[in-house]
């Protein structure tokens, strides 16, 4: 569904992303994981224009990003972001719906079913009854919830997000996860989503791509992809992913990996 061959981005003379390769299948929730700083976000930003390629293709869909109007690859690809647009006095509903754009004919007015498709996304993050709410009296993890929220009103086929457990309280972390996890399965979503937190990448990522100065450093099954090499060579840090008697995944962190010459 989305695919990133061998990417490269260079901004203000610098090499951002060099060769990125990733794929995410529909049905699938890919966690793109690295350093601060080491391109995941650029990575993502490639994918709706935000930043210029130049070397490599990304295919949508089975077809060039670049050959996309831009309604078309607004109908098939959303991101959420973490500070949706608002304009003053727009409230949580006006937002989500605002999401809603792509789906809509020139010059449409919003039909009962657009209305219903506003009113279940904003249930599914749980928002249903701030949904009369001016956005600016949110807190930070209630407008991570409107920008997901916003980012389902167009029913996309390819779901970005960048840190979506950001602002979150450990509740409406899981909640979150759970909500791709579970969107994925049932509507074929492909999910590629950025996470610091390596253990919950694990628990609710079918893969995790591991990404280090621009560069896929490794990819696969988190067990296999997050070693303990990879975790002191790219993270810096000494520990290991380990498997629970239930399945899930646990980090074990014995502190930072000795510094190297
Ligand atoms: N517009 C820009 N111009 C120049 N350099 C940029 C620009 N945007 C990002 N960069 C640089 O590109 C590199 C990768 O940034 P990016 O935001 O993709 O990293 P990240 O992995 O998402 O980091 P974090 O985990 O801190 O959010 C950084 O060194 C950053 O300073």
């Amino acid at each position: 569904m989305l695919e990133l061959d061998r990417v490269g981005v260079t901004l203000r003379g610098r090499r951002i992303l060099d060769g990125v390769s990733l794929t995410v299948a529909a049905g699938e929730v890919v966690a793109l994981v690295g350093p601060n700083g080491s391109g995941k976000t650029t990575t993502l930003r490639c994918c709706y224009r935000q930043v210029p390629v130049d070397g490599g293709k990304i295919m949508i869909d089975g077809r060039e990003l670049r050959t996309l109007s831009r309604r078309r690859l607004s109908q098939l690809l959303t991101a959420s972001v973490q500070e949706p647009e608002s304009l003053p006095g727009m409230t949580v509903r006006e937002s989500v719906t605002a999401g809603r754009v792509p789906r809509l004919r020139l010059h449409q007015v919003l039909t009962a079913v657009d209305q219903r498709r506003v009113a279940e996304c904003l249930t599914t993050v749980g928002l249903a009854d701030l949904a009369e709410r001016d956005l600016s009296r949110l807190s930070g993890g209630e407008r991570q919830r409107v920008s997901i929220a916003r980012a389902l009103a167009s029913d996309p086929r390819v779901l970005l997000l960048d840190e979506p457990t950001n602002h979150l309280d450990l509740r409406y972390q899981l909640t979150v996860l759970e909500l791709c996890r579970e969107l994925a399965r049932s509507q074929g979503l492909a999910i590629l989503m950025t996470v610091h937190d390596l253990q919950q990448a694990a628990n609710y990522a079918d893969r995790v791509v591991i990404i280090d100065d621009g560069r896929v450093i490794a990819e696969g099954a988190a067990g296999e992809a997050l070693r303990p090499e990879v975790l002191d060579q790219v993270f810096g840090v000494r520990g290991r992913l380990d498997r629970g008697a239930g399945g899930s995944y646990r980090l074990e962190l014995d502190g930072l990996a000795p510094a190297r010459p």
